[in-house]
């Protein structure tokens, strides 16, 4: 297909007989910003989901970069970080763990791990929550859960990321500290598709796409 980025064409969701999406189209360029809204139940996550391969649409084709995102030679999954709003953490592991669970997987092993833990124990500093590397996941509050999940980003390089209500949870300082993390991800060139119940005033975006019942 003729678009970069993440193309969605003729897109058809359907849950429980219900009719989320119908031929809906969505272009998430590179270098911007999506600000994915809705009341609760429109589809947001399902479309997410379909975004990130979880989820079967009931038509339509994804693209990444003019390739179906499971063509072998797409790299899509290679290329995204999709934070659910389950953060996909393993309680029974310590934070640092968890991130060099991830941050190794997503580098095939080759991060140095001297310098992965330097760069984990920078990253949760950065976060307010510098200092608990060793504690297990489920020990911590809510917020610093969210942290340690938002701390995936710094850690893997990506092309494109989907948050799931990245800004929930989260203190001022670190909303500025995501949005500002965000504004640079997209200077790089980076695509990224975010929901919010609320309007993220720290963070200026290039699109509004509504999901909304009819
Ligand atoms: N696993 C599922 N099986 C059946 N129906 C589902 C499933 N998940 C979601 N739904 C239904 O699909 C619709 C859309 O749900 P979805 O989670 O995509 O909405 P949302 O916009 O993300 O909502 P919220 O803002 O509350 O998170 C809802 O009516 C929901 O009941």
């Amino acid at each position: 297909m003729q678009f970069d980025g993440l193309y969605a064409h003729e897109l058809t969701v359907s849950r429980s007989e219900n009719v989320l999406l119908e031929d809906a189209e969505l272009h998430l360029a590179p270098a911007t910003i999506t600000y994915l809204y809705g009341e609760n139940g429109t589809g947001k996550t399902s479309l997410m989901r379909c975004l990130t391969g979880l989820l079967q649409p009931d038509d339509g084709k994804i693209y990444w970069n003019k390739k179906p995102i499971n063509h072998p030679e797409s790299g899509y999954f290679q290329d995204l970080i999709f934070l659910a709003h389950s953060l996909s953490m393993k309680n029974e592991l310590t934070i640092a763990e968890n991130l060099t669970f991830y941050a190794q997987l997503r580098c095939g092993g080759s991060y140095n791990n001297k310098e992965l833990q330097a760069d984990i124990s920078q990253v949760l500093t950065d976060l307010g929550i510098g200092g608990l590397e060793g504690r297990m996941f489920a020990e911590l509050s809510a917020g610093q859960q969210h942290k340690v999940a938002l701390a995936r980003l710094m850690l893997e390089p990506a092309k494109i990321w989907i948050l799931d209500e990245p800004f929930v949870n989260l203190d001022q300082k670190t909303r500025g500290w995501l949005a500002a993390k965000t504004l640079e991800f997209k200077a790089q060139g980076g695509v990224v598709l975010f929901t919010s119940h609320h309007h993220i005033d720290e963070l200026p975006v290039d699109q509004k796409v509504g999901v909304e019942h009819e």
